[in-house]
């Protein structure tokens, strides 16, 4: 089963992920962007202020390839629970929102240009629980340190989280991160123990 933490940045999706890792020790933790060197092209990229949009969608998406080649695919074989700290919606909210804003493209609905450039290779998570908070408190727990935190581009990736969730309801359980991290992680815990009854 994969399961997936969305969100802004800052909406505590670490911390979750921290702390139910010690509640699902034989689960497979994961996160994009990954820990390969693809990921670390992806961190370049997010601290060069001039990245094309569109090299920067692919570098993510690359990285997001091999995630799945090389830990998803294998765990989800052998039948592994897997909790991914971001995954393919974070792409589809975050470069959906970037292309939006570029000029020097044809594309008229970046959002689903981009589901439609994974739709013939990734995996859909069969839950993602979206950690939803407003961009403004996101923005400052997030500290304003890369050009993705700031509240103005934090509102339209949360426009296209909420699309997203509108068309794929049943996927998506919401979480209020406004809430204390242990109210959070109560409520995320709630929904992981409906969702795994048989945690492994
Ligand atoms: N529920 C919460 N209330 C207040 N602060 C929080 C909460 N959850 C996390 N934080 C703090 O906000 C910052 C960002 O949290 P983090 O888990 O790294 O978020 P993300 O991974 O979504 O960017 C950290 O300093 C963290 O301690
Ligand atoms: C995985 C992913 C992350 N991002 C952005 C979100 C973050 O600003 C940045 C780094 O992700 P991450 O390290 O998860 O940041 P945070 O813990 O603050 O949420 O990359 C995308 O734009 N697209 C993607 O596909």
């Amino acid at each position: 089963m994969l399961v997936t933490l969305e969100g802004l940045d800052g909406s505590g999706k670490t911390t979750v992920w921290e702390a139910v890792r010690e509640r699902y020790p034989e689960a497979t933790f994961t996160r994009e962007p990954t820990n390969s060197w693809y990921g670390d092209a992806v961190y370049r990229s997010i601290e060069d202020d001039d990245a094309d949009p569109l090299a920067e969608l692919f570098l993510y998406t690359a990285d997001h390839a091999d995630h799945l080649s090389r830990v998803i695919e294998p765990a989800l074989d052998g039948d592994e629970l897997v909790i991914s700290d971001r995954y393919s919606d974070s792409r589809f909210a975050y470069q959906g929102a970037t292309l939006e804003a570029a000029t020097g493209h044809d594309i008229a609905d970046p959002l689903e240009y981009v589901v439609d450039v994974h739709r013939p290779f990734s995996i859909e998570p069969d839950l993602t629980i979206y950690l939803d908070l407003d961009p403004e408190t996101a923005a400052t727990r997030a500290g304003t340190t890369n050009k993705f935190e700031r509240a103005e581009y934090l509102e339209s990736v949360r426009e296209n989280y909420e699309r997203l969730i509108e068309r794929d309801p049943d996927r998506f359980a919401r979480v209020d991160a406004t809430q204390s991290p242990d109210a959070v992680l109560e409520d995320v815990t709630d929904v992981l123990a409906e969702a795994v009854p048989d945690p492994r």
